[in-house]
């Protein structure tokens, strides 16, 4: 009887509360590549957050594990240890359709390359997300011309790309990833193509569109001339963290001992 008793399940304990302002929070995060002899240990028990609200940027050298990590954030590579939880959900609890469904409703992503489709005009492109979700044709258009318009496109809805500068391109990519108003948007190295120009517009443009009380950008880059746009800088080395900059203060002395390298 009182073993019984004893080895009853406990009573289910409540979800653990997560902090809403808490937009990411990545717990021993590992990752390996390959097996044997070629393994690749390319993230060491990785534990940061990220705000909501907030623009974190995610530097370090080459190889340190930053697209490896902005990866398994974003849900498309699978950590082979550790935890993640984006916007409150654990990814790791999530089926393989109910985590494409999570990354189409919840995440925007911004590359390098801007990956557009050249036999469509930019409002086109940028409306490919809803359609893809099942938004009629028409309507996602109309929306993508309104995101067009507030990343200062408005004139270039019917160009095709061939027809745009990198910078006017990448702003297409950023339309086109807002279109769906994500709350997290992971952009990789979004300013490695541009000029310097372009690429403070396109910086502005993450901070004043994408960027809302409820809402996080995460930046992986190695442009210390957009260190500046950060509220906080994560630095990696070797597939761990090494330091966080919180401060403003902090931010410009990292942004000054990358100029003095
Ligand atoms: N698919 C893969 N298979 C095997 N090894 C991989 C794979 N992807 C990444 N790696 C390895 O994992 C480590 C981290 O790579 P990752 O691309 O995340 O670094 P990074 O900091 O983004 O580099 P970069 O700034 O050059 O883009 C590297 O040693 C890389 O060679």
């Amino acid at each position: 009887m009182i073993s019984s008793f004893f080895n009853r399940r406990a009573p289910k304990l409540p979800a653990k509360p997560t902090n809403p302002a808490m937009a990411v929070v990545c717990d021993g995060v590992e990752k390996e590549f390959g097996s044997g002899e070629t393994k690749t240990l390319a993230l060491r028990g990785i534990n940061a957050e990220v705000n909501a609200g907030q623009m974190t940027l995610l530097v370090g050298p080459s190889g340190c594990g930053k697209t490896t990590l902005i990866s398994i954030i974003a849900g498309l590579l699978t950590p082979t240890r550790g935890e993640v939880t984006v916007l409150g959900r654990n990814l790791q609890q999530l089926s393989g359709t109910q985590l494409v469904n999570f990354r189409k409703e919840n995440i925007g992503f911004v590359f390098q390359q801007y990956n557009l489709l050249p036999s469509l005009t930019a409002a086109e492109n940028a409306a490919v997300p809803l359609i893809i979700a099942g938004e009629y044709r028409h309507k996602a258009v109309a929306k993508a011309k309104e995101m067009l318009a507030a990343v200062g496109l408005a004139s270039k809805t019917e160009s095709f790309g061939s027809q745009l500068s990198g910078g006017q391109q990448q702003r297409v990519a950023i339309a086109r990833a807002l279109v769906h108003s994500p709350r997290l948007m992971v952009c990789d190295e979004p300013t490695a193509a541009l000029d310097a120009q372009s690429g403070q517009t396109v910086m502005t443009l993450l901070r004043n569109v994408a960027l809302q009380s409820d809402r996080a950008v995460i930046v992986v880059t190695h442009d210390s001339r957009v260190f500046s746009f950060g509220d906080r800088i994560i630095h990696m080395n070797d597939g761990q963290v090494t330091h966080i900059d919180e401060t403003p203060e902090a931010i410009q002395s990292s942004l000054q001992s990358s100029h003095g390298h």
